[in-house]
Parts: C-alpha cells; structure tokens; sequence
C-alpha cells in the first residue's frame, strides 16, 4: 500500500481572520483547528508522517496534541505559503522521501477534510500530479470598483482546495523555478501549470473549506456539530 508524507503550511498569521493569535490555534469544538487537522492525517493507512510548517516564534506549537507525536514532524515555515511548502519538501528529503516519491500539501487551516475525500486523492493514479476542487456553482462577475461588469463562463472554472499531491522533486523545482522568476503562487498546481502541467481535479466536497474570514469559522463549528461522525 502506497504511503505519502503530508506538509501541512501553518505559519500563517491569520490577517483576514484578524484574531489575537493566528487563525490555526482558534478552538474548534475542543480542539484547535490545527490539531483537528493533523487528526485528519494520523492513522489514514496511506499517510506516512506529516511534517507541519510553523512560524520560526510561534509560541502555540508545543501545546499542540501532536507536538511530541512520532509521526509528527515541525519545521519553520517561512515568508510566504509557497516558502513554506518549499521548506517542507527540504525537510522530507532530509527524512529520506525518495525524489520521486508524490506528496500531499494541506493548508492547516482546512480542519474538515472528510476521510473519503483524502482517500479519492490518494487513490488517484495520474502522472501530472492532482489537487481537490469543486466545481463552480454560482454565476460569477467579474468587478470593477465593486459593480459588475461582465459575467464567466462557470463551466469552466473549479475552486482550488487542498490536499494537493504531486512528486517530490518536480514540485520543488516548480516552486522554487516560480519564486526566482518572482510569481506569485498560491497554491501548489499554479506551480506545476507554469511548467505545462495539467493536474487531475478530483472533486472535493463544500465542507473542506479554508477558514480564512470569521464568517468560515462560524460555518465550520456548525459543520463539525451536525456533520457525520467523519468530521469529528
Ligand atoms: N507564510 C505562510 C503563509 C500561510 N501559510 C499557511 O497557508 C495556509 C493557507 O493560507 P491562508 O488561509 O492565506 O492563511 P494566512 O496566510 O494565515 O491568512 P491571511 O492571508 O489572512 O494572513 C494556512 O494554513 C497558513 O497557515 C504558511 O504556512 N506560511
Ligand atoms: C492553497 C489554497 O487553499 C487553494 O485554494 C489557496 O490558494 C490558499 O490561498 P491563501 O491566500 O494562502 O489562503
């Protein structure tokens, strides 16, 4: 059974969420959202480890249920996301992943990732790497000064989430290739696509949402209350 480690960016500071410690250390139900994210990954028969990227002063990590946990490995994050996930894959070569080995990359702040969710990426088989999404399904405008001037074609859009999968090496080098050129990359895909890549999109469901504003956390609590035991 193929095993894949996990980086999990979380040193963030949460700006959107605008709270007195950064978003990840929130409290959902009784645990932090980031706890309750790594629970997603420990014990999932193909996860191997997962390595978690926090800030080089963030005071909250040694609290964490998972500090001390021998699957559980931290290392310091870094500017931006992208800086981040590369120091990750660092640290996975240095635990010895092969180059070619694919990884998963899961933004701490997606605690309700459903465990049939994660196994339909990590079943996937392609070679150009594969990241959950969700079909759009609203009408979209495009703004000027907050009016709408035109509309988008939907069809053809799907909103990114994670966990997003793609082989060691050849997503190191997409990502450091895109830091020198200086573009900006918010996720892992948008790296590999600046090198033709076309990753799979395997659909995701509504309720492994980025806690980013306090509207989501809202959203989330009520989700973790009702939800099926899956998202406990
Ligand atoms: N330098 C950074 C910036 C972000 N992240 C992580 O990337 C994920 C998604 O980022 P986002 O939702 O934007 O989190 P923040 O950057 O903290 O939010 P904001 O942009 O509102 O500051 C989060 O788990 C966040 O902790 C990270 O590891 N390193
Ligand atoms: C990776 C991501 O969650 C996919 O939608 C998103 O790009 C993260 O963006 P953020 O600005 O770092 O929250």
């Amino acid at each position: 059974m193929t095993q894949y480690w996990v980086i999990i960016p979380a040193a963030g500071v949460g700006k959107r969420m605008a709270s007195a410690q950064p978003k990840q250390y929130l409290m959902l139900n009784d645990k932090t959202i980031l706890d309750t994210t790594i629970s997603r990954f420990i014990g999932h028969p193909n996860v191997a480890g997962v390595v978690v990227g926090v800030s080089p002063d963030d005071e909250y990590w040694p609290d964490s249920e998972w500090s001390t946990h021998p699957q559980v490995v931290r290392f310091d994050g870094g500017e931006e996301r992208s800086d981040t996930v590369l120091n990750g894959l660092q640290v996975l070569l240095a635990l010895g992943v092969s180059e070619t080995d694919s990884v998963l990359v899961h933004d701490a702040v997606r605690p309700l990732l459903s465990q049939s969710a994660l196994t339909r990426i990590v079943s996937h088989t392609g070679e150009q790497g594969a990241l959950l999404a969700i079909p759009c399904k609203d009408t979209l405008k495009l703004a000027n000064d907050q009016c709408a001037t035109a509309t988008v074609d939907r069809s053809v859009i799907w909103q990114a989430q994670t966990p997003q999968k793609f082989p060691l090496m050849a997503l190191y080098e997409g990502i450091a290739s895109a830091t020198e050129e200086g573009i900006a990359i918010t996720d892992e895909s948008s790296a590999m696509e600046l090198l033709d890549w076309q990753p799979d999109l395997i659909e995701g469901e509504s309720s492994n949402l980025k806690i980013t504003v306090p509207d989501d956390l809202v959203i989330a609590q009520a989700l973790i209350s009702i939800h099926s035991s899956e998202l406990q």
